[in-house]
């Protein structure tokens, strides 16, 4: 590709001889007399090089560097001039030009110090072109340098010539969905449309109509037929989120859909085909789901073609300064601020908190900080109050089964007994409160860290009347 070098110079013979000479070496060149105009024409067209000379009518040689590397920094200028003093040579280098030609100069030597501009400036701009496709990789891709997330990454890489059903298993906030739709992308399929459908977020009797559309008057409040998430996905992938928390009976119509390829719409009589490709996630251990017959085993067959297991964030700490980087890079750019900065032992601190909640845990803290910390860099003092206390925990003096004691003794002595009966449920009660909080209220993942069923957990809310503040608490997604 022809490379076009814009020559600035009053002196027409200099403008002349370096035409002559840039175009036999195949180099297209534009001449201009003075320095006006130019910054005008550099908003609209860039040359591979300029070669300027400093001593001009109207705007010298050296300012029209400096604007020139300021607004255009991947422009490189080559300087000249007559007057070869050492000032200018000096002024020249410090305000960014890419080398110094002195007058009067042998034309060979221009000519090569041109085409080294040229090769400088094009390398300059296709590494700020990687940066850039590097930068906005990070945005869609998924961050992680853990072994657990190379595996995952191997996964994508290997399915990614595949329509295959794959099942993603993994705690809440680890990044199902996030995986789901980079499998989705690097897949034949990548060209139709991803759709995404969360079983525990819509109530039982929508699912089926939500999954596979409904005819107009199929029920009460269809007052227009309607297409399914099925439907929608033709020639794509549906991403069935929370799949553990299918009803059975839309366990068997799935499962039916799967084997014909084609299905009907709520109150429809006609059958609809689709050609979808399904991604199902869930933070359950289905196999146990099956055992206790809340699954179907033939349906969770189906689904366990391709097993992809994302690890959890505790199990992935050094990934954790990483992602921090990121989110905060991210939320910076969200609310147009500059980002903010860890100091040194914040990020230390952060590495070993336990993070239940996972990456979307640590993206929220994140954006608080970005919003709520004062300075620009972040000191583990900025850090919100509950984070803070997870350490202050396991300082406070005595341990808790001492304190246990201390309270027991004091119990037996002003005559309270039986001291179980208080004892126990206090004691269940600051375990789900605590499990509550950390899952920011979703019971079905409190349940897990307590190492109780969901109706365990049910139960134990309603025996010991905790029930009233549950209404507060954000509803599962
Ligand atoms: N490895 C990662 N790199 C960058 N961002 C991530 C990564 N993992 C998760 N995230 C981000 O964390 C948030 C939660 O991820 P995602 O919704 O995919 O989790 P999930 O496992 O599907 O959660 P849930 O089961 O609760 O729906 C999203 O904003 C996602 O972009």
């Amino acid at each position: 590709m022809s490379a076009t070098v814009w020559i600035i110079d009053d002196d027409r013979s200099i403008r002349w001889v370096l035409e002559r000479a840039l175009s036999r070496a195949d180099l297209e060149t534009v001449s201009f007399e003075s320095g006006e105009g130019i910054l005008e024409r550099l908003e609209q067209d860039q040359p591979d090089a300029v070669i300027s000379d400093i001593r001009m009518p109207g705007i010298d040689g050296i300012t029209l560097l400096r604007s020139i590397s300021e607004r255009f920094p991947m422009v490189p200028v080559i300087i000249m001039t007559a007057h070869s003093d050492l000032d200018s040579a000096v002024s020249s280098y410090q305000t960014g030009a890419f080398e110094y030609l002195p007058k009067p100069f042998d034309v060979d030597e221009a000519l090569s110090l041109i085409q080294r501009a040229i090769d400088h400036g094009r390398e300059q701009r296709s590494s700020a072109r990687e940066r850039e496709a590097e930068h906005a990789g990070e945005n869609a891709e998924i961050i992680g340098e853990a072994p657990a997330m190379q595996e995952v990454f191997r996964a994508i890489g290997r399915l990614s010539h595949s329509n295959i059903t794959v099942l993603i298993n993994g705690e809440s906030g680890t990044g199902k969905e996030l995986v789901a739709r980079a499998l989705h992308n690097h897949s034949p399929r990548s060209g139709g449309p991803f759709v995404a459908l969360n079983m525990a977020a819509i109530p039982r009797d929508l699912i089926e109509s939500e999954l596979f559309g409904h005819e107009k008057g199929a029920f009460t409040g269809a007052n227009a037929a309607r297409q399914g998430r099925f439907e929608q996905s033709n020639g794509g992938t549906l991403f069935l989120d929370e799949i553990g928390d299918m009803p059975a009976d839309t366990q068997t119509r799935l499962l039916r859909v799967l084997a014909d390829g084609e299905f009907y719409r709520v109150g429809g009589a006609t059958p609809v085909r689709a050609d979808v490709r399904i991604i199902a996630a869930t933070h359950q251990n289905l196999e146990e789901r099956v055992r206790e017959g809340s699954f179907r085993e033939d349906l969770f067959h189906r689904l366990n073609v391709i097993r992809v297991h994302l690890p959890t964030l505790s199990e992935r700490r050094e990934d954790i300064p990483l992602l921090m980087r990121h989110f905060l890079k991210q939320a910076a750019l969200e609310l147009s601020v500059e980002p903010k900065i860890l100091k040194e032992d914040t990020e230390t601190y952060l590495s070993t908190l336990p993070w239940p909640g996972n990456v979307r845990q640590l993206e929220n803290v994140c954006r608080w900080l970005t919003v709520m910390a004062s300075g620009r860099e972040i000191h583990v003092n900025d850090l919100p109050r509950e984070l803070l206390e997870q350490e202050e925990a396991g300082s406070t003096a005595g341990s808790w089964q001492e304190q246990l004691r201390d309270w027991a003794d004091r119990a037996l002595k002003q005559g309270k007994h039986p001291i179980l009966d208080t004892a126990l449920p206090e004691f269940e009660r600051v375990m789900i409160e605590t499990a509550l909080k950390h899952t920011g209220g979703r019971r079905r993942d409190a349940a897990n860290l307590l190492g109780w069923g969901r109706n365990t957990l049910t139960r134990k809310i309603k025996e010991l009347g905790m029930d009233e503040h549950a209404e507060e608490a954000p509803q599962e997604d």
